[in-house]
C-alpha cells in the first residue's frame, strides 16, 4: 500500500503554505468555515480576527494538532516537496520544517537556555538509542553540531549572556526571545507564532518586532503569525488575512486591510 505521507502535489512556486477551503468542527459549532488563503515563501503573514474567530484552530490544523473536518492543506517542505499535511501525523510535521511557539513560554524552567536550545536541536539527531547509550563518535560528531548551532543561535539573537541562565526570573521579553531563538534549532522554514507580543511592554515588542525581521531576513523563514497588538500586525506584517466567526474577511496588505469597510466594521461593529 502506498504511504500517503509521501503523495506529492503541485503548488505555486512562489507559494510556502495553501490553505484551501480549511473546515473544522467541534460538534455544531463551525471554528473555520470553508477558509482559503496563500502564505507566500519568505513573507510575515498576519492572521487577525477578533477573540474566537477561529486564529488558533487555524494554527491547530496546519500543525495537525487538530485533523482538520474539511479542505486541504498544501505545504512546500524543507526537501522542496510539496505534502498535504493533512496526511502527515502530528509529530512528523516539525521534520516538514513547520515549527510553533505558543501563547505561554513553554520552556523546560529545570534546563538552562542553553540546555533547552539543544534538547530542541534533538529532531536533528541521526544517531540511535545505541550511539546515546555508548556516546559513539557518531553521537559525539551530531553533539557537537547541534551546540554549536546553538551557540550560533543565541549569538545571532543577541542572547549568549543568557547562555547559563534559569529560565525563572528572566525578564518576560527575553523568554519571548528565547522562544524564538528555540523554533531555529530545528532548521525550520515555517515559524507559527501564537500571540507572540501578548505580555510584552512598548520597547519588548520593539525588541521582538526587529527579532522576527532578523529571522525572516537572515535565516530565510517565513513566518505565520496571529497577534491582536494591531500595531505590530501593521508595522511587520506583508500580507493580512482578517477573519471573523472562521470565515475570511478581507485579505491583502496592512494598508488595505486597515482601510476595508468590512474588516472595520467587524472589529468595532460598526460603530
Ligand atoms: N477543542 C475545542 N473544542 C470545542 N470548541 C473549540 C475548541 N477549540 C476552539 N473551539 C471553539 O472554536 C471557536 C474558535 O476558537 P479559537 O480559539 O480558534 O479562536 P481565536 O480566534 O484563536 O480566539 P482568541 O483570539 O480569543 O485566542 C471558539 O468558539 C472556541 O470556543
Amino acid at each position: 500500500m502506498k504511504n500517503v505521507e509521501n503523495v506529492t502535489h503541485t503548488l505555486d512556486p512562489k507559494v510556502l503554505l495553501s490553505v484551501q477551503n480549511l473546515t473544522m468542527k467541534f460538534g455544531g459549532l463551525v471554528a473555520v468555515d470553508n477558509l482559503s488563503f496563500d502564505v507566500k515563501e519568505g513573507e510575515i503573514f498576519g492572521l487577525i480576527g477578533p477573540n474566537g474567530a477561529g486564529k488558533t484552530t487555524v494554527f491547530n490544523c496546519i500543525t495537525q494538532f487538530y485533523k482538520p473536518t474539511g479542505g486541504e492543506l498544501i505545504y512546500r517542505d524543507n526537501h522542496d516537496k510539496v505534502v498535504k499535511l493533512n496526511h502527515i501525523k502530528v509529530h512528523n510535521v516539525v521534520k516538514h520544517g513547520i515549527v510553533r511557539t505558543f501563547q505561554n513560554v513553554e520552556l523546560i524552567w529545570e534546563l538552562n537556555i542553553l540546555e533547552n536550545l539543544l534538547i530542541a536541536g534533538h529532531t536533528l539527531y541521526k544517531s540511535n538509542f545505541f550511539d546515546h547509550m555508548f556516546h559513539t563518535p557518531r553521537y559525539k560528531k551530531e553533539e557537537k553540531v547541534i551546540r554549536e548551532k546553538a551557540l550560533k543561535v543565541l549569538n545571532d539573537l543577541g542572547l549568549t549572556q543568557y547562555m547559563y541562565f534559569y529560565p525563572m526570573g528572566l525578564p518576560y521579553g527575553v523568554l519571548k526571545l528565547i522562544e524564538l531563538a528555540r523554533t531555529l534549532m530545528t532548521n525550520p522554514k515555517l515559524i507559527i507564532l501564537d500571540e507572540p507580543a501578548a505580555g510584552l511592554n512598548d520597547l519588548e515588542t520593539e525588541k521582538l518586532t526587529e527579532t522576527i525581521r532578523k529571522i525572516q531576513s537572515e535565516f530565510k523563514c517565513t513566518i505565520f503569525l496571529v497577534e491582536h497588538d494591531m500595531g505590530l500586525v501593521m508595522k511587520l506584517c506583508d500580507t493580512i488575512c482578517a477573519i471573523s466567526f472562521g470565515k475570511k474577511l478581507a485579505i491583502g496588505t496592512p494598508a488595505e486591510i486597515k482601510s476595508n469597510p468590512v474588516v472595520q466594521e467587524a472589529y468595532l461593529g460598526g460603530e
